[in-house]
């Protein structure tokens, strides 16, 4: 391997104590989906024959794969908000999860330094139990002591701005109420990798300000956030790097001003 110049390892250097250490890294990875049941090529669009299986009963016993992503390769570092951007189904929601450890590569690997944690539209709470225990819960599940619980709870039924709605089932909350709730539990802890998939598009324009405050508070205490939306402007305020996925392939990467700007133009 060559040996890096003086002037490059200054550099190195430069921009490692500017943005910092390594917080995840990955290395040609890509994630194949199976799906069992799947109609086969010549089956495809076939009203009458997909009438006749279920007439019939039949099963479909083929395997399917999709390759969802495909030899990705990148460095995230202490104190990067990095923004995911692609056209639906080009394989941002499969990436995160991969990085946080709930989909297995096919080939290559995920490397992280600390505790992915993922914050998704869909993040489990329970919808029958009120936002009380789903606070309580939410934490201990993220690892927090009674103490903390305690400490954070106040905060964090402010930062949801859902008022009284706290002593209500999850259930009777909008979708905005819900991921404002999910927002302030995981935000409430400081999390070494925060993956965040969607969860701001549902909250009001209020809303949307107070997190994006505190995703860049994150970054100060030198966490690194991953954040997937298709509201471009949260990204562009957001984030320092975006990443531009297509077809489950890195498009492009940088700059969030210049990729954001190819992306339009794409
Ligand atoms: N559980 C699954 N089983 C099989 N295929 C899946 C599964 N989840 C996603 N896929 C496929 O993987 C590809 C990437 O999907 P993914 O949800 O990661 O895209 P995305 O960029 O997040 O899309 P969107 O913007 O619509 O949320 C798509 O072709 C999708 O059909």
């Amino acid at each position: 391997m060559a040996e890096l110049t003086e002037e490059q390892s200054q550099v190195a250097q430069e921009e490692d104590s500017e943005i910092g250490s390594p917080t995840v890294i990955v290395d040609d990875l890509h994630i194949v989906y199976k799906v069992y049941g799947a109609a086969s090529e010549s089956e495809k669009g076939n009203a009458a024959n997909a009438l006749m299986r279920v007439l019939r009963r039949q099963g479909r016993p083929q395997m399917k794969e999709v390759h969802a992503v495909k030899g990705v390769s990148f460095v995230a570092r202490h104190g990067e908000a990095i923004g995911i951007i692609g056209r639906n189904g080009s394989g941002k929601s499969t990436l995160l999860r991969a990085i946080a450890g709930l989909l297995p590569p096919h080939k290559g690997a995920v490397y992280t330094d600390g505790q992915p944690s993922l914050l998704g539209v869909n993040a489990a709470l329970m919808k029958e139990l009120t936002g009380e225990r789903n606070i309580v819960l939410g934490c201990y599940a993220m690892g927090m002591s009674p103490a903390e619980v305690q400490a954070k709870y106040d905060e964090i039924v402010d930062f949801s701005g859902i008022g009284e709605f706290v002593q209500f089932p999850m259930s009777t909350y909008s979708s905005g109420m819900g991921a404002r709730l999910r927002f302030a539990i995981s935000s409430a802890k400081t999390h070494d990798v925060l993956l965040i998939d969607e969860a701001l598009a549902t909250g009001d324009r209020d809303f949307k300000r107070k997190s994006q405050e505190r995703i860049m508070q994150m970054r100060e205490s030198a966490g690194t956030v991953f954040l997937v939306a298709h509201n471009l402007d949260v990204i562009e305020e957001t984030c320092n790097r975006v990443i531009w996925l297509h077809k489950g392939k890195i498009k492009m990467e940088g700059d969030p001003q210049e990729v954001l700007e190819a992306y339009n133009k794409a």
